[in-house]
């Protein structure tokens, strides 16, 4: 991408909540776009993360602005992420939102038509693979261009217990949790490998995992997270900015992000190529 492409990239972020406002400071922090827009009808709570975010972009690598924006400038962005919606109570599944976040999706998706034919939507809010599946529908945007973050921070919560076992760093490990970024969740461990060789060959002598204690590990870590703070930020803020990093640059990285399934009508996390028309090959 040219540096003037670069500079001119707008994302807009649907909700100034935890998320949101966590999503744009990576973004702030590792700059792919030029602006970043947040929105939100809480319009004090929007103001005063604008003003926040803003003090963050003095640091000497960004060039990125930050400003409050309206739904319809949202729909005219590169990008827009979706953290809009109830995140869940002490003894909530991600399902249980459904109802609030469906009613939620379908009025931000209203304010914000017509569309810029190009426009990415990026779903974080929960129940994540439905809630795809419903912006699909909703914004009659070509389905390769609307996705949801899936069991990207599923797949980077296996490679961290996996890194820490193995005592490699995350990034040496192929190793990918698919299917729904939920309770039916399974780790492919047939894929999974330590720098091009197999994982249970990988590992040191001596050094033995129980990948079903990992596997429930991985699943029950929002959970853990949020009963003692109440809420996850830093890792989905994390992986929201590595996605829009990954459009914008057009990077055709192989992430397990949410995606329409032709073959089982359904949207979930399978490995997928992504770039700038979103997934580019599923
Ligand atoms: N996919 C994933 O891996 C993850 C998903 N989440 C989900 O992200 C969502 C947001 O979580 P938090 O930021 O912690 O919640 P929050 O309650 O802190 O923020 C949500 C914000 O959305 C705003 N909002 C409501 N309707 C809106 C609309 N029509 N347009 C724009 N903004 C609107 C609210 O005013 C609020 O400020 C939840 O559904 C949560 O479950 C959270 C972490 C990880
Ligand atoms: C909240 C949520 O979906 C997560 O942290 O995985």
């Amino acid at each position: 991408m040219s540096q003037s492409s670069k500079q001119t990239s707008q994302i807009a972020i649907l909700g100034a909540g935890d998320v949101g406002a966590t999503i744009a400071y990576s973004l702030i922090m590792n700059p792919v776009a030029g602006e970043i827009l947040i929105v939100d009808p809480k319009e004090e709570v929007r103001d005063a993360q604008v003003q926040d975010l803003s003090d963050a972009t003095f640091h000497g690598n960004t060039s990125t602005r930050v400003r409050a924006g309206t739904h319809k400038e949202a729909g005219q962005c590169d990008i827009v992420v979706i953290t809009a919606g109830a995140k869940q109570k002490k003894g909530e599944s991600r399902t249980d939102l459904i109802g609030r976040n469906k009613a939620i999706l379908d009025s931000a998706i209203s304010d914000m038509k017509p569309f810029r034919p190009d426009t990415i939507l990026l779903l974080v809010a929960n129940p994540v693979d439905v809630l795809t599946y419903f912006a699909q529908q909703f914004s009659s945007l070509p389905k390769h261009q609307v996705l949801g973050s899936g069991t990207f921070l599923d797949t980077a919560r296996l490679r961290g217990i996996l890194a820490s076992k193995a005592g490699v760093a995350a990034s040496s490990i192929d190793a990918y949790v698919l299917g729904e970024h939920g309770e039916s969740q399974f780790v492919a461990w047939s894929l999974a490998s330590i720098g091009g060789v197999p994982l249970d060959s990988a590992l040191e002598k001596g050094v033995e995992i129980d990948k079903k204690k990992i596997a429930d590990e991985t699943r029950g870590k929002a959970t853990a997270i949020m009963e003692s703070k109440g809420a996850t930020n830093y890792g989905i803020g994390g992986v929201a900015a590595s996605i829009c990093k990954s459009v914008l640059f057009d990077e055709r990285i192989v992430r397990p992000v949410s995606a329409w399934q032709e073959e089982l009508g359904v949207c979930l996390s399978l490995p997928a190529v992504v770039g700038r028309a979103g997934v580019v090959r599923g």
